[in-house]
């Protein structure tokens, strides 16, 4: 059992520091006066001012130690949603949590900010401005999705303002900005493999892209919005860029930021969404022979044909939320931030 020394306000612990949400996330709060832990599976970079722990969440003596006298916890680990591993996403996303929740308990946390995920509402069909009192998905589209709601559960449920443990959850969506593995360096991959030629569906659908730095203020708003009396304790906030964007033009904007061609011909989104579930089935019955990933993954299909965009309104009545950096700013930072992604490169 850690020692119980009275938390300081401003110690911190990011769980999940390494990652690309972490990373920014901690730079921020270094920037604003915080101290900061970082407790991460892998160490990826050092940064002065913060001190690393490495290990896996899902040992409660590892955390113990990385969260001594600290009193915000951060939490933004998950295995990547591409990884497809059900067993891995349960191990991390719902005992993990469970885990960091009782070690928070043990070190005498008294606030926790989960990072959850606007998906957690979302069955590949459309959302147009969807509201946090949306029902959780009956059907999540993946595993990731489906742990991630039993996490996003366990974190809310814990608040209590009697044990003096308040929770909050944060739900963003489709987040960019430099250094993110998955959205930009996936699709650049996909352009140079010859597979950005096509839109699926007539290319109308709304989405929400965040920039990183967004994400970041909206989680450092409701960790000091977070009190005892405040409508923040256990619930969930979308945090966006208040603009949604056509999927399509978004790509486009990127992919020809980098010097690639946009897509151009139209496939009917039915046809591609059968397609991708097809080559998913067989996937998954050669699983134990042979491990492919395709591109086009039932979930990518579901998130690049419909409208999924929500609305942040309770998080700028609650919080004061604004976004800080419009759309058009954070596509051209984000595309001057892959110089190594460029075409030709
Ligand atoms: N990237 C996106 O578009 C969105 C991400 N999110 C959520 O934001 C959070 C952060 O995501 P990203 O920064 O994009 O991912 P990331 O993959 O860059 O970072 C995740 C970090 O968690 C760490 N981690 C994984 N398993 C761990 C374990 N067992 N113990 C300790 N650390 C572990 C990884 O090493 C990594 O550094 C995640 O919870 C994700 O579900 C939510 C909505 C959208
Ligand atoms: C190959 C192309 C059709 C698509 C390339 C871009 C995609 C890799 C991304 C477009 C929307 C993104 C997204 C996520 C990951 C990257 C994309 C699929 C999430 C699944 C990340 C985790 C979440 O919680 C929700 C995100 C929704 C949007």
């Amino acid at each position: 059992m850690a020692t119980r020394t009275r938390p300081s306000s401003k110690r911190c612990a990011v769980i999940g520091g390494s990652g690309f949400l972490g990373r920014h996330l901690l730079e921020r709060l270094v920037d604003r006066g915080y101290t900061v832990n970082v407790f991460d599976i892998r160490q990826a970079y050092e940064l002065p001012g913060v001190t690393f722990h490495r290990g896996d969440l899902c040992d409660r003596q590892a955390l113990l130690v990385a969260l001594k006298e600290v009193s915000i916890v951060f939490h933004c680990a998950s295995p990547a949603p591409a990884s497809d591993d059900r067993a891995l996403f349960q191990r991390v996303n719902i005992d993990g949590t469970r885990t960091v929740i009782q070690a928070c308990h043990e070190a005498g946390v008294q606030k926790l900010i989960l990072t959850s995920s606007a998906s957690v509402v979302f069955e590949g069909t459309d959302i147009k401005n969807g509201r946090e009192d949306l029902p959780y998905a009956k059907k999540p589209i993946d595993y990731y999705t489906e742990t991630k709601i039993q996490q996003e559960k366990l974190v809310l449920e814990a608040c209590s303002k009697e044990k003096g443990f308040l929770t909050v959850a944060i739900r963003p969506h489709g987040i960019f900005g430099p250094r993110d593995p998955q959205l930009v360096p996936i699709l650049i991959d996909a352009a140079r493999r010859g597979k950005m030629k096509f839109i699926i569906g007539d290319g109308s659908n709304l989405v929400d892209f965040t920039y990183v730095e967004n994400v970041v203020h909206g989680h450092i708003l409701a960790a000091e919005h977070l009190k005892a009396d405040s409508p923040l304790c256990g619930q969930a906030y979308h945090i966006t860029n208040d603009e949604p964007v056509r999927f399509w033009d978004f790509m486009s904007q990127i992919l020809e930021g980098l010097g690639y061609s946009a897509p151009r011909y139209h496939l009917p989104y039915t046809l591609v969404y059968g397609i991708a579930l097809l080559l998913w089935l067989i996937a998954l019955v050669l699983r134990p022979l042979i491990r492919i990933k395709p591109t086009f993954s039932p979930m990518r299909v579901a998130l690049a044909g419909t409208h999924h965009y929500y609305s942040c309104a309770r998080a700028k009545k609650d919080m004061g939320y604004q976004p800080l950096v419009p759309l058009r700013e954070a596509i051209v930072r984000t595309v001057e931030s892959y110089p190594h992604l460029r075409k030709g490169a």
